[in-house]
């Protein structure tokens, strides 16, 4: 758990951040964000004593950071930038070892600590242990850089817009594994971005600071639906609200059970779904827009639901192919349930 108490950073008579309080739980994947020079990073880089705060008191797991050793603050808080700063002469095994290194760790649970977190990020085949940063792509280097912040086990992880330098369809990926990593490891994680969909998508709680300020701090469903003002409201930005919250939910949330069939004649609801003997949806009975209720729409793979899509997926599927309801599958294809355009309509966001 991390506390921030009265945080104040001033530089001569320049409060750069002013007065924040606020916790972030254990387990909590917290995201600052706000418009550039707010003070996101300068208040990440107080969290781990980069730089020396003015005011106020920082805890970690309840003790004031001033009072630890910087050995144990290193140990208890792991850090990933934008540049990684990788050591350009170390290998990839060796820069993730860096901190188990200055704790002096034996060396055999240093390999195997590396070898355990190549796998947690998908780095462990082409021999990508014994390569040099500049033989990495950036998405590469980036989970090396992650890899590295976690490798003394921190009970917190700061990372300062760690993928702000990679395409968008990396980024994507690595705040995938990202979430994966939160979700495996239980890690207290503090992530600064100016991207308000990658924190959406990422936090469990969203800080928005404005001019070194704490302007609202909540879920980020709360954000979305209870912005404290017109600040917040202009920030998320207005034009598609809708769609930003069903990317924060998932099919599992809107799935209702399906009216089934073993033959094809159209049953008394409006859409029934025709599956075979081992309960795969083979047919849409109605709920083809612009088309009778009689229609039979044979099922395509590409407009099915998994309970973990996010409904924004789930949506567009459903304007793509020009269908009122997607047949939600478990991992063997069987239908466990269907998520309907009136169900999204009908559902308090
Ligand atoms: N050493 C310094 N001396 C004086 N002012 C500073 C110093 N470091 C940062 N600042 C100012 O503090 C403010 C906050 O900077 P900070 O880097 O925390 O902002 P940020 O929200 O992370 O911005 P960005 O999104 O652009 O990275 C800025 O106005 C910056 O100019």
């Amino acid at each position: 758990m991390i506390e921030l108490q009265g945080l104040t950073k001033r530089y001569g008579e320049t409060r750069v951040v002013d007065d924040i309080s606020l916790t972030v739980e254990q387990g909590e994947f917290c995201v600052l964000i706000g418009p550039s020079g707010c003070g996101k990073s300068t208040t990440l880089k107080m969290i781990n004593r980069l730089i020396a705060h003015s005011e106020g008191k920082i805890l970690v797991g309840g003790e004031d950071i001033t009072t630890l050793p910087p050995e144990r603050l290193r140990r208890r808080i792991g850090y990933a930038i934008q540049s990684i700063g990788l050591f350009p002469h170390w290998r990839v095994a060796d820069n993730i070892a860096t901190v188990p290194k200055l704790l002096k760790w034996p060396s055999s649970r240093i390999a195997a600590r590396v070898e355990e977190l190549l796998a947690l990020f998908q780095l462990d085949d082409d021999g990508l242990h014994d390569k040099y940063p500049h033989q990495l792509s950036g998405g590469q280097a980036q989970r090396v850089g992650v890899a590295r912040a976690l490798a003394a086990d921190p009970d917190v992880l700061l990372m300062d817009e760690p993928f702000g330098a990679v395409d968008p369809l990396t980024r994507d990926t690595l705040q995938a594994e990202l979430a994966r990593v939160h979700r495996q490891t239980g890690k207290t994680i503090v992530f600064v971005t100016h991207d308000m969909d990658e924190a959406l998508r990422l936090a469990s709680r969203v800080a928005l600071l404005n001019a070194g300020q704490l302007v609202q701090y909540d879920r980020p469903a709360e954000l979305l639906v209870a912005p404290a003002n017109d600040f917040v409201r202009d920030f998320i930005g207005r034009a598609d609200l809708g769609l930003k919250l069903l990317s924060r939910r998932q099919v599992e949330e809107y799935c209702r059970p399906a009216q089934r069939t073993r033959n094809n004649a159209i049953a008394s609801a409006p859409i029934t779904w025709q599956v075979d003997a081992n309960d795969r949806p083979m047919a849409l009975l109605g709920g083809r827009l612009g088309e009778s209720q009689a229609a039979r729409t044979v099922v395509n793979p590409e407009w099915t639901a998994t309970p973990e899509m996010s409904m924004k997926e789930a949506l567009s599927r459903m304007v793509w192919f020009r269908v009122t309801a997607l047949p939600v599958l478990d991992a063997e294809g069987r239908l466990l349930g269907e998520v309907t355009m009136s169900g999204v309509m009908g559902h308090r966001p």
